[in-house]
């Protein structure tokens, strides 16, 4: 999406630690209105899907989950928590992921009642990049019984290599912006083309 690649060529920044600082506009102030354009983007790829669930994690897979459901007939969304919380009761999927910017492994939570065998998933998320949080939400996926349909990424770092592993496995990974590099010390950011 060349829109989104422009949004990062001018308000990105490279951090080291293979970090890209896209928070003006992706996960931390939100445009929705690009998000919105995002949402279009995921539709018209799975066009051909039956997608009657979207799944994210928190944080930032949420606001951009629940713009995007816009476009597939308003799916609920859900969210699977990165916390234990006393409004979580009754049967749980539950798995463990890293996560790439706290640096520490989080239990990884969705109610029973959210998630069932049968359900026609797509997983949406801002970021990909070892791919970390998105083999949780798969192991929750087939804990479930449920068939992830698809996979929408805002940013896919593919140099971190968790993309191209899940498409080796046969998911349809759709990223609408794929970093194949990105340099702290100069700032240049290439993308796959
Ligand atoms: O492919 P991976 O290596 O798993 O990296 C991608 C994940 O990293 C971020 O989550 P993180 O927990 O770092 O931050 P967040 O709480 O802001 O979503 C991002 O939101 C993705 O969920
Ligand atoms: O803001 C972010 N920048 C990143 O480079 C990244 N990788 C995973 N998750 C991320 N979030």
């Amino acid at each position: 999406m060349k829109e989104l690649e422009e949004r990062i060529r001018l308000q990105g920044t490279v951090k080291p630690g293979n970090v890209l600082k896209v928070d003006a506009f992706l996960n931390h102030q939100c445009d929705v209105e690009l998000f919105d354009r995002m949402g279009a983007a995921w539709a018209e790829h799975f066009a051909d899907k039956t997608i009657n669930k979207i799944l994210t994690i928190e944080a930032s897979g949420i606001g951009i989950a629940c713009v995007a459901a816009r476009h597939f007939d308003n799916a609920p969304v859900v969210f699977a928590k990165k916390a234990q919380s006393i409004n979580l009761d009754g049967d749980q999927y539950t798995t463990t992921v890293y996560s790439f910017t706290k640096q520490k492994e989080f239990p990884v939570i969705v109610s029973k009642r959210y998630l069932n065998e049968g359900d026609h998933v797509l997983l949406l998320d801002d970021f990909l990049a070892n791919g970390k949080a998105l083999k949780g939400l798969i192991n929750l996926c087939h804990d479930a019984g449920a068939t992830v349909e698809g996979i929408g990424i805002a940013v896919e770092k593919g140099f971190q290599g968790g993309g191209d592993e899940l498409r080796a496995a046969g998911y349809d990974v759709d990223s609408l912006a794929i970093v194949e590099s990105m340099d702290p010390e100069t700032g240049a950011i290439e993308f796959r083309s």
